[in-house]
């Protein structure tokens, strides 16, 4: 009996890093959504606007149920995945407007966060 780890067939190897790579793409494409939304929180806490839209997640699950379908994606996994993430948004929005209601002001601006010094 060897200690050496089994060999990875080639084809699952393949495969695996083009998981890698549609992981790194998706860490990336996630942290670009959340520099948008950071603007958004300030924005809003700025205007006094709720953190949470409802008309507009609503408009979003339905585009994205589309989306899903004509892509063979799961439709209730795409809805799931984006509630999740918008439910982490709406937190990071609630902590901007309380700062900004103890502060005075949020600490950086809609500006600053556009170019990432938020
Ligand atoms: O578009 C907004 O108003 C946002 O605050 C962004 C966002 C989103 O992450 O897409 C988050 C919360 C809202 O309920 C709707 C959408």
């Amino acid at each position: 009996m060897s200690d050496l780890p089994a060999p990875v067939p080639p084809d699952l190897a393949r495969l695996r890093r083009t998981i890698d790579n549609i992981d790194a793409a998706l860490v990336h494409l996630l942290a670009e959504r959340f520099k948008a939304t950071q603007q958004v929180g300030l924005l809003k806490a700025q205007l006094d606007l709720p953190p949470s839209d409802p008309g507009r997640e609503a408009a979003q699950v339905a585009r994205l149920r589309a989306l899903a379908q004509d892509a063979d994606l799961d439709p209730v996994f795409a809805e799931k995945f984006l509630a999740f993430i918008v439910e982490e948004v709406i937190r990071h929005h609630e902590a901007i407007a309380q700062d900004h209601a103890h502060t005075g002001s949020t600490q950086a601006t809609a500006q600053d966060a556009s170019v990432g010094h938020a």
